[in-house]
């Protein structure tokens, strides 16, 4: 990790402002901060426990600079709008956008999760999943087959809605514990990075495939177990929608059958 793109972002939010590196990815560079970037503390309250992420997309320097300025501004501002209209859809939980500065690349959200119990990890998808079959005797958990069920039904949601994730890995699906039950999970989506607005079938077909494969190759003695799940929670919220729901559940999970041929057929040929 380059120190001269955290130089570069601690002199953009000045010093006032703490950071705290937790992940580089291929798109953007996430920090933390338990700074709010407009409202004073005495407004939030003084819990130093609450923490925001700034997630930053760093100008790409085998780009053409105009090129490169234009795409930045571009992918921060689709993915604030989609976040900011998934926000207001009812029951759809994704994190709240607080502030987004898309010439600078800048989006900052609601910080979500927590470290989960015996170092098992950040609370996401794949580090909870982790934690209950690491030896196999509560792989199959109510908690996790209803998270997973919980899972489904906000890609469900999601899809019902007309957007598409477009990055659907058990790493951008981030838990948060119930602050009335500790036993009861409720996943969040982040990164729309990739995100779109689509009633595409074949766009939601592969957003299942995608999160298929992610449990297939990290959790793969318990996938078809987890996968039924998570199809469970995604089917109960077209089957909600009545006649009009069905069709268009059928319909999608016919593509998704044919999404997964067309990957194996892929895998075969190498
Ligand atoms: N709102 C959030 N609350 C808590 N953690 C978050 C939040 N947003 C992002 N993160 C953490 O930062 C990581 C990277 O964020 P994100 O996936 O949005 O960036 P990215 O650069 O697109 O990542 P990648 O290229 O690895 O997919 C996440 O996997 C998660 O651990």
């Amino acid at each position: 990790m380059s120190q001269k793109i955290v130089d570069k972002v601690s002199e953009y939010l000045t010093s006032n402002i703490p950071i705290k590196l937790i992940s580089q990815g291929a798109e953007a560079v996430v920090f933390t901060t338990n700074v709010h970037p407009y409202l004073p503390k005495d407004q939030i309250g003084d819990d130093s426990d609450v923490q925001y992420i700034i997630k930053y997309r760093p100008p790409k320097e085998y780009r053409h600079p105009d090129i490169d300025k234009s795409l930045t501004k571009h992918r921060t501002l689709s993915e604030t709008r989609i976040l900011a209209k998934l926000y207001q859809i009812k029951d759809i939980h994704v994190p709240k956008i607080i502030a987004s500065d898309v010439f600078n690349g800048c989006i900052w959200l609601e910080f979500l999760g927590e470290e989960l119990p015996n170092n098992a990890g950040f609370s996401n998808l794949k580090h909870f999943l982790w934690m209950y079959n690491k030896d196999g005797a509560n792989a199959y958990d109510p908690i996790v087959l209803r998270t997973l069920y919980e899972v489904g039904r906000q890609v469900g949601l999601l899809h019902w809605n007309d957007y598409c994730h477009g990055d659907l890995t058990t790493s951008n699906i981030v838990l948060v514990r119930d602050i009335h039950n500790e036993n009861s999970w409720q996943p969040h989506l982040i990164d729309f990075g990739l995100g779109s607005i689509s009633s595409m079938v074949e766009d939601k077909g592969v957003d299942l495939y995608v999160l298929e494969r992610a449990i297939l190759s990290t959790h793969s003695a318990y996938a078809e177990r987890y996968n039924k799940a998570i199809i469970e929670g995604f089917s109960s919220v077209y089957k909600n929608e009545g006649e009009a729901g069905l069709k268009k559940l059928n319909e999608l999970l016919n593509r998704f059958e044919e999404v997964r041929l067309r990957g194996r057929k892929r895998s075969m040929i190498g």
